[in-house]
């Protein structure tokens, strides 16, 4: 019971931060979101509302909200500290950390990609960090939307890498379970998402793109790319969805009145849902790619396998952000091509 009382910070208040931030202060804990611009104002004025897509939906008012963005402020008192900023700023928030927080605070990443968590133990040589997965989607409201919403549009525990800390953390709306190879469990969500560039340059909600076999194509073959990879590096991905990774290209490869039947539980997505990626691009900030397909890149250097499909994907996510126009709205066989002028 006295974990219970522990104070939690939300290390960037964003879509995961605030749905997992969210559930946890709905179930009473004590919780400091740390966030900045437009979403600090809004909390701060109009509260936060909750859902799922089992039908929760519930609002937290201001006053009940520890909301800011002065770092010292919301670290200071931290117990835990909760990661949950895109990877491209995990350096500069365990810098932060590092400043604010108490040497005995425990800090969890939440983040996708597979090395986050280094980073941040690279940033914090005296603290204890532990290795978290989040493996649900959370659609943010578009900005004006008053209050913010943050609606978890699928399902899934999240996993970490600590037992002691699942009671705290486990709570209505927010399933969490401790896994003992989080090394393996990362690899693996990694695997899921190499599907995140195909949502941001389609810009199909995530259940339309994965109906469509030309989509779960591609897929297919980056996920073939990268368990070779993998192999290669001698890195065996944990089973963390209902089928074992090796056949997961099997499966995306049926014809689509197959997979439907098949992958029900996989196609069980609000339909407004998309992938944080795509989310990036709507904004015009810098996706993860180079922690995603980056990541595979990597190891296929390393290891000498070829990866063409996953490097086609990443250059056509790389012009799109840097163009700056949103999701380029590509077809299947633009981004099999390559070419987008073509
Ligand atoms: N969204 C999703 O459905 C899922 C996301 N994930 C992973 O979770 C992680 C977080 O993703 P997501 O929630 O989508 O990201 P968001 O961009 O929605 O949230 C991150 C938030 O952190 C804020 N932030 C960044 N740096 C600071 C800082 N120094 N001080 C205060 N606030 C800061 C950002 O502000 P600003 O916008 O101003 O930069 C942003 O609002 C990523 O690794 C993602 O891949 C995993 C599963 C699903
Ligand atoms: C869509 C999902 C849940 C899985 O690929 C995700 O991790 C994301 O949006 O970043």
């Amino acid at each position: 019971m006295a974990n219970q009382g522990k104070t939690i910070a939300i290390a960037g208040a964003g879509s995961i931060g605030c749905y997992v931030g969210g559930c946890l202060a709905l179930a009473g804990r004590k919780v400091n979101f740390l966030g900045r611009g437009r979403i600090v104002e809004a909390m701060r004025k109009d509260g936060l509302r909750v859902s799922d897509l089992d039908g929760r939906d519930r609002r937290i008012d201001p006053e009940a909200l520890a909301v800011t963005d002065d770092p010292a402020l919301a670290l200071r008192t931290a117990d835990i500290v909760l990661v949950t900023v895109k990877s491209g700023a995990t350096e500069e928030m365990a810098a932060l950390i590092a400043t604010h927080a108490r040497p005995d605070t425990i800090v969890v990443s939440l983040q996708n990609g597979v090395d986050n968590a280094d980073k941040l133990r690279a940033g914090l040589p005296e603290r204890r960090v532990l290795a978290g997965m989040v493996p649900f989607n959370v659609v943010q409201s578009p900005g004006g939307v008053t209050p913010l919403r943050v609606h978890r549009a699928s399902e899934g525990k999240v996993m970490i890498e600590e037992a002691g800390l699942v009671g705290l953390l486990d709570v209505e709306g927010l399933g969490v379970e401790a896994h003992s190879d989080m090394k393996a469990v990362l690899w693996s969500k990694l695997l899921m998402n190499l599907n995140n560039a195909l949502v941001a340059l389609s810009g199909l909600p995530l259940a339309r793109e994965l109906a469509d076999r030309r989509w779960r194509l591609i897929l297919a073959g980056q996920i073939d790319e990268a368990l070779a990879a993998m192999k290669a590096a001698g890195i065996e991905p944990a089973r963390i969805t209902g089928l074992p990774p090796s056949l997961l290209a099997k499966v995306l490869r049926l014809p689509d009145w197959l997979f439907g039947l098949l992958a029900r539980r996989m196609l069980a997505i609000d339909p407004q849902a998309r992938s944080s990626m795509w989310d990036d691009l709507e904004r015009r900030r810098p996706t993860e790619i180079d922690d995603l397909q980056g990541a595979v890149l990597g190891l296929a250097e390393r290891t000498g396998t070829p990866a063409p499909t996953i490097e086609r994907v990443a250059a056509l996510v790389r012009q799109a952000e840097a163009e700056k126009r949103g999701p380029p709205g590509l077809t299947p066989d633009k981004v099999s091509d390559g070419s987008r002028s073509a």
